[in-house]
């Protein structure tokens, strides 16, 4: 295959896995375990009665079952696809279900608060390790997913201290399978780099999108009509899911406030060296982010950024 995905496993990895929540995130898992033989069975979950009746439709999971609690049963990978702040009622909710020995996992862009509610509610008898793909777009929905969205992109696994090694090795052999490069960390400094390197940027597209739109009324519409490559990156970005994102910074909120605090001084900085006509300031600095933009292509981390293109054509699997 060329989209990276490879042939299927000739034997599944696990025997029952359960997604909760098909949005974007759970229907791209539902895809690639299915293309991958990643699952004997996949049973899929969600709130909505509309997006199970999607999920029926796309033809994305062997089971829909009608509630969280149902799904779990026998399940030996459970996979909470929902937004952070969902992961609370979930887990409370599918707590008495689960089978003992299970692996207990999620996609939450936020690790800290996944994992003390996880390990509040859920018995000892379950595996609990939480996991973040980075990879995503700005769209949600069951008909937005698409297999290759892992391929090439970090999956961050976070279990707790002490944590059985067995449970985390299966579930990173699975994302891997999915295409996904596996990295450990902690909960914490999985929050704290996440901060920066994905949670900060999302708050700089919805603030500066929002000073466009009020300054609209003043321009006339000017804003958006002229509207150049870079504020039209800024707008694709915050297009993203207002529910995840207001639960992202909810649920993260020390490390995006020190973040924040970090960037605002260094916006300030930038604002003196303008005023003073501090050119050799300011050229130093975009020479520095210039070169580190080039470093990332040739890490090859860019070649699988997010491309328009790339899951247009990939939908329907
Ligand atoms: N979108 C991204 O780029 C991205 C990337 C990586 C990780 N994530 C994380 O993945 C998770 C899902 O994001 P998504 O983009 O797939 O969102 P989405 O909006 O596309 O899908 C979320 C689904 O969860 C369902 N849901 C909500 N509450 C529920 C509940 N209590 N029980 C069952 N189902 C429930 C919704 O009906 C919806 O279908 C979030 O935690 C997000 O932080 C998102
Ligand atoms: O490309 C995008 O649309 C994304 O924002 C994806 C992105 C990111 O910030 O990289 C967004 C949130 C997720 O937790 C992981 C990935």
């Amino acid at each position: 295959m060329v989209d990276g995905l490879g042939a299927p496993l000739t034997a599944p990895l696990f025997d029952r896995v359960a997604l909760i929540g098909i949005g974007l995130i759970g229907s791209s898992l539902a895809r690639v375990a299915k293309r991958k033989n990643l699952a004997r069975t996949i049973v899929a979950s969600d709130a909505s009665a509309e997006v199970r009746a999607r999920v029926a439709e796309l033809g994305l999971a062997d089971e829909i079952a009608g509630s969280a609690a149902r799904a779990v049963e026998g399940a030996d990978l459970v996979i909470l696809c929902v937004p952070v702040g969902a992961v609370d009622a979930v887990a409370q909710e599918i707590a008495p279900h689960l089978a003992p020995g299970a692996i207990v996992s999620d996609v939450g862009s936020v690790k800290g608060a996944v994992l003390a509610t996880l390990t509040k509610h859920l018995p000892k008898t379950v595996a609990i390790v939480p996991a973040h793909p980075v990879a995503g777009t700005e769209e949600s929905g069951p008909a937005a997913g698409f297999a290759t969205l892992f391929v090439n992109r970090w999956c961050i696994l976070t279990p707790p201290e002490g944590a059985d090694e067995k449970p985390v090795k299966r579930l990173a052999e699975f994302w891997t399978a999915a295409g996904a490069n596996v990295e450990i960390m902690t909960a914490q400094h999985h929050d704290l780099v996440l901060s920066i390197t994905s949670h900060l940027p999302h708050l700089i597209a919805y603030n500066i999108v929002g000073t466009a739109a009020d300054l609209e009324a003043v321009t006339q519409s000017e804003v958006i009509k002229f509207s150049a490559g870079g504020f039209r990156d800024f707008t694709r970005i915050a297009a993203s899911d207002p529910t995840m994102w207001r639960d992202v910074f909810l649920n993260n909120k020390e490390a995006v406030l020190e973040t924040l605090g970090r960037f605002t001084e260094d916006l300030t900085a930038l604002q003196r060296m303008i005023r003073n006509g501090d050119g050799e300031g300011l050229f130093k600095l975009f020479t520095r982010t210039r070169a580190i933009r080039r470093g990332i292509i040739a890490e090859g981390q860019e070649t699988a950024a997010p491309d328009f293109g790339r899951h247009r054509d990939d939908k329907d699997q």
